[in-house]
């Protein structure tokens, strides 16, 4: 199956201006100022990207594709993903994780749905672990867990400074990310450490005193929900500043604003006036992950679910509110996770790349369709660009 998208202005995600790309079958074969459209290709499908952007697909590093939350009791389970979710926001690559339930909620479940994705056209990747501690795996080792099975890239969601973490030590963290790391090493992955940040005052400082006194690079974490609060934010400039990857979370709720959460799209141009490396900032979504609010008893209140839509919603309001040049916004939802998280192949429009592709309305900055390795996603236009909260 060959496609030929013609005239639409690509960014991979540098900007390349104006360019025709052929896919062949999974892969992107050629992208080329012009590539005649009487290609004498056997089924051939032309697509006019005429007034588009085209842009990769999509890199999603956090999503609890299985469904999450639990923290209000049973009821209180979120959905497990389907396609749709994903595809509608422009997402073509997932990372899954377990959250909080690390006991309700299985990893070879979490492998399957890992398998049933990728079946169904997104490529997936998986986190061994919960925010527990010691680390759950599939063989009883983190070493053998990345060596063996093929979907794990790294662990986590690890939780830290939180009150539904396992209260791990600093030693139990550095440990975690010598297995992680030597792991990926011997397999050829990131063996990358996702570690969830409450809203604890301990904030960052394992990961920093990690760094400090062990040989482990601060690069093996990445520590996501950096934007959750004000104080944690600004302990997130300055780690970052040093070298530090963060990861904004861009589900929200209208309450978590009001309390001081930074919007991922603001938070990002804050982050580039202070001085942090573009290089060192993604976005995810913590996507069907449970969004729980606590008063300060710590009891629990209630629950929203977090979205894939909000990763797309997060970089538009990047273009369009805070004017950050699509190119660089583009990196923290593409060529970044790609990088940090050794995906070879994704992240960027380049020829032997896999055909991970967003057709955006250059008038709107709305999607008008998504390919996920060569595949074009059928995406029910009722529901594109619609939010949690009908945004
Ligand atoms: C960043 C904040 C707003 C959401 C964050 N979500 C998770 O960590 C995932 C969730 N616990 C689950 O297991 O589904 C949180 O709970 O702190
Ligand atoms: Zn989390
Ligand atoms: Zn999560």
């Amino acid at each position: 199956m060959f496609i030929l998208i013609k005239d639409g202005e690509v960014f991979a995600p540098e900007s390349l201006g104006e360019r025709d790309i052929l896919l062949a079958g999974r892969s992107i074969a050629a992208i080329e100022d012009d590539i005649p459209a009487g290609l004498n290709l056997t089924n051939l499908q032309v697509i006019s990207a005429k007034g588009k952007f085209v842009i990769p697909g999509f890199i999603d590093s956090h999503v609890h594709i299985l469904g999450g939350g639990g923290e209000g009791g049973f009821a209180t389970r979120t959905p497990e993903i389907t396609l749709t979710d994903i595809t509608k926001a422009g997402v073509t690559t997932v990372v899954g994780c377990l959250g909080t339930d690390g006991f309700g909620r299985s990893l070879i479940s979490l492998i399957a749905k890992a398998r049933a994705l990728e079946e169904e056209g997104v490529s997936t990747y998986l986190y061994v672990g919960s925010y527990q501690v010691p680390v759950r795996t599939i063989t009883g080792r983190i070493e053998d867990d990345l060596m063996l099975i093929d979907k794990f890239i790294g662990v986590g969601e690890v939780a830290i400074s939180d009150h539904r973490s396992s209260q791990p030590t600093i030693d139990e963290i550095a440990r975690i990310a010598a297995s992680a790391r030597v792991g990926g090493m011997l397999s050829g992955k990131a063996g990358i450490v996702n570690v969830h940040l409450g809203d604890g005052a301990r904030k960052l400082a394992f990961l920093e005193e990690i760094a400090v006194k062990t040989e482990i690079p601060i690069t093996q974490f990445l520590p996501t929900h950096i934007n959750r609060n004000p104080n944690l934010f600004e302990d997130g400039v300055e780690y970052a500043r040093r070298g530090g990857y963060v990861d904004f979370t861009t589900s929200t709720t209208p309450q978590f604003l009001q309390e001081g959460e930074v919007k991922s799209s603001r938070g990002l141009k804050i982050m580039l006036e202070h001085g942090v490396s573009s290089e060192n900032i993604t976005f995810s979504s913590d996507g069907q992950g449970s969004l729980p609010a606590f008063n300060a008893k710590g009891e629990f209140i209630g629950l929203d679910v977090g979205s894939c839509q909000s990763l797309f919603t997060e970089f538009r309001d990047a273009v369009l509110e805070e004017q950050i040049d699509m190119a660089i916004v583009l990196k923290v939802v593409t060529s970044n996770p790609a990088r940090i998280l050794k995906l070879s192949r994704k992240g960027g429009i380049k020829a032997g790349f896999d055909a991970d592709l967003i057709l955006l309305d250059q008038d709107t900055v709305e999607i008008d369709s998504v390919i996920a390795k060569g595949q074009p996603m059928i995406l029910h236009k009722d529901v594109l660009n619609k939010g949690t909260f009908g945004r």
